[in-house]
């Protein structure tokens, strides 16, 4: 469904931020995107709706080059999350209601409530809805910008560390929660994640980004101690534990 290749992407130093990324993510799949900080990630998933312009390469949703289309297509096609978000004084219910903006001609229809009530009660905001954005703690508010992401009904969503304020509990409902629309709709997800156990848990591949490039990609074949230790620079042990791949630093 989404089809990266040969992205090439600087900011105004000229230095390469990213280089040769070629990748896919099929229907129904869940991409963790994996490295160091300052590896490029954010920079990618940015270059994946055209927030950032690739100097090189193509992006395409289904055979369509998403890079040449208006704003309004590409937020039909792609939702995106950022890493830090901002609050002001709109309610959560109005906010995620954002999320329908690219299919609303005049006013919202009693389709665009439904999704939004539906999500709503999907992740558990029912008693934050007529609270102002700017007044939620920053998991809560997180947890509102994802709301919103999939109230767009994108057929591709973009998260950038959607866990990183959130507790254990939510960490693992948001991340349940994505899992199960992306199989149930059958979306392309790629998440920029910090935890390696939780990409574990919830991804289906996983992308390594080093030196500007894709250091490795592929099914949990990848997620060795070896690549782990490589990229990160830690050595690693990876068990099994009921069932359930987990990584263990050994430092
Ligand atoms: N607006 C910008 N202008 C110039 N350089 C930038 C800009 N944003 C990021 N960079 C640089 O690009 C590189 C990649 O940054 P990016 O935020 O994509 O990394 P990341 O892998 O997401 O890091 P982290 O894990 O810390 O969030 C870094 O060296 C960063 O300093």
């Amino acid at each position: 469904m989404l089809k990266i290749d040969a992205l090439q992407f600087s900011y105004r130093s000229n230095k390469k931020i990213l280089d040769k990324i070629k990748f896919d993510v099929t229907k129904g799949e869940c991409v963790a995107i994996l490295g160091n900080n300052g590896a490029g990630k954010s920079t990618m998933l940015k270059c994946l709706n055209k927030i950032m312009s690739p100097q090189k390469g193509t992006v395409s949703v289904n055979g369509i080059d998403l890079l040449k289309l208006s704003r309004l297509e590409i937020a039909k096609n792609t939702a995106y999350v950022a890493q830090k978000n901002e609050g002001n004084q709109i309610t959560v219910y109005d906010a995620i209601l954002l999320g329908r903006k690219p299919y609303i001609k005049i006013s919202p229809t009693k389709r665009d409530y439904e999704i939004v009530e539906d999500i709503i009660e999907g992740l558990n905001l029912e008693e934050l809805s007529l609270r102002y954005i700017d007044e939620l703690s920053g998991g809560e508010l997180q947890k509102v910008m994802i709301a919103r992401a999939l109230a767009q009904e994108p057929k591709v969503l973009l998260l950038d560390e959607p866990t990183s304020c959130l507790d254990l509990k939510n960490q693992l409902e948001v991340l349940k929660l994505i899992q199960e629309i992306t199989k149930e709709k059958q979306i392309a997800v790629v998440i920029v994640i910090h935890d390696l156990n939780l990409a574990l848990r919830y991804c289906d591949r996983f992308l390594f980004l080093k030196d500007n490039s894709i250091y490795c990609y592929g099914g949990i074949d990848v997620m060795t101690p070896e690549n782990i230790g490589a990229v990160y620079q830690v050595p690693v042990a990876v068990e099994s534990y009921h069932n359930q791949r987990v990584v263990i630093p050994l430092t």
